[in-house]
């Protein structure tokens, strides 16, 4: 996935000012960066969500030449805030992302019902399979979410902050899931993080973008320091070397 001079303009102000960002198949890149940095019309510009100019590409294919179905077996993104609706119930939802498998005016086959019934298991799921949408607590929904994204089996995994609401052993499962993917069978992936010692530990290589421009990019303890977070956070952190990768303390003010 590739952008060169990747710009946005919403509202009649510019968000993104040529954003140059690379992601490898098969690499897991964190985007960072403070609130309103434009993290999120990225991944909607990488998608085509919104008008952009300069290129974005995906495996090679201008985003905005590939059909709405082709760009969905390639890319599957999870927003951050996606629209629950009514009275659909979970196994459905996650059908959803077989969409672009499914002909027109087809039917699913068994074979999409048995990828949503292993992304079910994997996510713990099953058993919320026949409970409709706007019953579920916040985590359970959010895996719901991710789960329809893996559902569609696409090469490219955009998520914008996928872990939100989850709890500290959910956020684990998620991310080791999408890191198993990844390592099995060659996801690419590119996430917007809040939590920058779990960007570290789980990204390849971190990307922090604030004011809508790149401003720092690389392995997450070149980027995740004590400087970088107080210049463009203005927050007063202790960053801790961990095998892991850095460890972000936040700093009480006395
Ligand atoms: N449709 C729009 N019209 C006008 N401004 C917009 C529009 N969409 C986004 N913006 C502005 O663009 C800026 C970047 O928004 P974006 O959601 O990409 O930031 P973000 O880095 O994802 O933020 P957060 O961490 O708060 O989710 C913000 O200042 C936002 O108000």
């Amino acid at each position: 996935m590739t952008t060169r001079g990747l710009r946005v303009e919403l509202g009649g102000g510019v968000i993104l000012h040529g954003v140059d960002l690379t992601v490898e198949a098969g690499e897991w890149v964190a985007i960072i960066g403070p609130n309103g940095a434009g993290k999120s019309t990225l991944l909607n510009a990488v998608t085509g969500l919104v008008p952009a100019t300069g290129v974005a590409s995906l495996f090679g294919r201008d985003v905005r030449r590939m059909r709405h179905r082709e760009r969905a077996r390639v890319v599957a993104m999870v927003v951050q805030s996606p629209v629950v609706p009514p009275g659909v119930t979970v196994l459905d939802y996650v059908l959803l992302g077989r969409t672009p498998y499914i002909p027109r005016f087809g039917r699913e086959s068994a074979a999409d019902l048995d990828v949503v019934r292993e992304v079910l298991v994997r996510l713990e799921l099953r058993d919320f399979a026949d409970r409709v949408l706007p019953t579920l607590s916040g985590g359970e929904l959010q895996r719901v979410f991710l789960a329809r994204a893996l559902a569609q089996e696409a090469r490219l995994l955009l998520l914008d902050e996928p872990t939100s609401a989850l709890d500290i052993g959910h956020q684990q499962e998620v991310l080791d899931l999408v890191d198993t993917l990844r390592r099995d069978r060659g996801l690419t992936v590119l996430t917007t993080m809040h939590d920058l010692s779990i960007a570290g530990a789980y990204a390849d290589r971190v990307v922090l973008l604030a004011g809508g421009r790149v401003v720092a990019s690389g392995t997450p303890p070149e980027v995740i320091t004590e400087s970088m977070i107080a210049t463009h956070y203005q927050a007063r952190v202790r960053v801790v070397d961990t095998e892991d990768g850095p460890l972000v303390v936040p700093i009480r003010t006395p």
